[in-house]
């Protein structure tokens, strides 16, 4: 393990007052990036569970507070290469030069260029950082590199189990999101944290810890500047709830509020054309924009300084390695169970609760009419007649269904409209017994049935 250390290139020399801690290496001694949580290719979810053994049950850390850091956001947008820059803050926190020499190519958790995604899963540090907090107290610090959400390949369940999980496992979540903060953005966090509520127990106190949006390329400093204090006053704009908004952009605001103990905003710089659109760009210094650098010595301390590292809480009680360990295997068990809903897009959402509507007023028209029919009160009826009415009335109700405006298309909307006549012709078959019952009466020459008595069937629809 530690003997290795000073061979790595990449992180310069290492001060002697750290601490090394836990770690798994490659063979050439170097500490990487280590996946575990797989998303496989039938969008299932699995746990490497010795992996994350090996990481955070080593003698050093598993009885260690954990403070457990995590970036996540849509793909593409600069996460793992900023988490590179953390871990070089955690290799070399007591030096002025942190940063590294302007000629080192960026390494750690793997990022590059280009359209298509890199991260899958969840990824961790695979070595735990133990880092003396003011308080005299040693915390073991856990780096986790996350799948970036909305890439073509992953549903909208994959994007949300990710998100949520980091979101859970985590004491602060870095939002990464580019250049603005959107409506849409604050909608699909409050997706995703209501996701993930759903599958952690109930709690009087607020689910989640601390949660950092990070906006990158942020192109107003003339409104807000650049750093912390810019982006608490941005976000702040962001977030306020007043009484003549509508509704629905109160109840987002309402719910993040509802959801983080802490929320802060940091505005990013962009980090020049080389870092955005060449190929070649390994990630060296010298081709990063100042003003981003300038902004990175201002963010990862700030991110990272011991005082700032908030160790993980569950229901009000502070998390060692080794419950981590257990509260990400009961998680993931939740999220591997059918138990819970699937998160759906907005327009799949709308489409089902538009047909569905349709379905239900289609169905109530049939049931009324036919009620008027051959409902309770209603003398017998030829069954030639009952099922000439049926026909009528049926067609109707199919036309009603037909005739509302609904979202997701004619294909869409046909497993509804089978639905609608599936359950009619089961309602029918119940119309036709409640007639003959009546002929019974008819044909044995006892009074018929009073009209009180008989809406008193079960069956009766609606
Ligand atoms: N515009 C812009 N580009 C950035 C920034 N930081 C990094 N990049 C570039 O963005 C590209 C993607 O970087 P990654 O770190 O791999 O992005 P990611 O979010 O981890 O991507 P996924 O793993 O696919 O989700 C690289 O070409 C980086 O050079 C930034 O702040 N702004
Ligand atoms: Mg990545």
């Amino acid at each position: 393990m530690a003997r290795n250390r000073k061979d790595r290139d990449s992180w310069g020399t290492f001060p002697d007052k750290y601490d090394w801690s836990s770690e798994e290496e490659e063979p050439d001694g170097r500490a990487r990036p280590v996946q575990v949580l797989v998303v496989k290719d039938d969008h299932s979810f699995e746990l490497d569970e010795a992996a994350l053994s090996r990481i955070l049950l080593s003698e050093e850390v598993r009885d260690r507070e954990v403070v457990a850091i995590s970036v996540a956001g849509a793909f593409r947008k600069g996460k793992s290469f900023l988490m590179d820059f953390m871990l070089r803050y955690m290799y070399n926190q007591a030096s002025d030069g942190w940063l590294g020499e302007p000629d080192e190519p960026l390494t750690g958790f793997s990022w590059r260029g280009g359209s298509e995604r890199e991260t899958t899963g969840i990824q961790i540090w695979s070595e735990v950082f133990l880092v003396d907090k003011p308080d005299g107290r040693k915390v073991a610090v856990l780096l986790m590199d996350t799948q970036g959400t909305f890439d073509s390949q992953s549903t909208l369940r994959d994007s949300a189990t990710v998100f949520a999980l980091s979101t859970m496992i985590s004491s602060m979540q870095v939002y990464n999101i580019s250049q603005n903060v959107q409506e849409d953005d604050l909608q699909h966090l409050q997706l995703f944290t209501e996701y993930g509520r759903l599958a952690m127990e109930e709690t009087f106190l607020k689910p989640f810890q601390s949660m950092i949006f990070l906006v990158r390329d942020w192109s107003f400093p003339y409104e807000f500047s650049y750093g912390q204090e810019g982006g608490m006053q941005f976000l702040e704009k962001r977030l306020k709830i007043s009484e003549n908004q509508h509704e629905e952009l109160q109840n987002v605001r309402k719910h993040i509020h509802s959801c983080f103990t802490n929320i802060s905003c940091f505005l990013m710089p962009h980090p020049g054309l080389k870092v955005a659109t060449n190929p070649n760009f390994d990630g060296r210094l010298k081709e990063i924009d100042q003003e981003f650098i300038n902004n990175l010595l201002v963010l990862v301390p700030w991110l990272l300084s011991p005082r700032n590292l908030d160790v993980k809480e569950i229901n009000g009680n502070n998390i060692t390695c080794r419950g981590l360990v257990e509260y990400f295997k009961a998680y993931i068990k939740i999220y591997q169970g059918e138990e819970l809903p699937h998160p759906k897009s907005m327009l799949q959402a709308t489409a089902e609760a538009n047909n569905l509507a349709a379905v239900a007023a289609a169905r109530d028209l049939y049931n009324k009419k036919m009620e008027g029919v051959c409902g309770g009160d209603r003398p017998f009826l030829a069954p030639s007649e009952l099922q000439a009415r049926h026909g009528e009335i049926r067609e109707e109700a199919l036309q009603l269904f037909r005739g509302v405006k609904k979202m997701g298309g004619e294909e869409f909307s046909r497993r509804y409209l089978q639905q609608l006549e599936a359950e009619i012709d089961e309602v029918f078959v119940q119309y036709i017994k409640h007639n003959d019952s009546k002929n019974i009466f008819h044909a044995a020459r006892t009074p018929p049935r009073s009209s009180s008595s008989s809406s008193s069937c079960t069956w009766w629809p609606g």
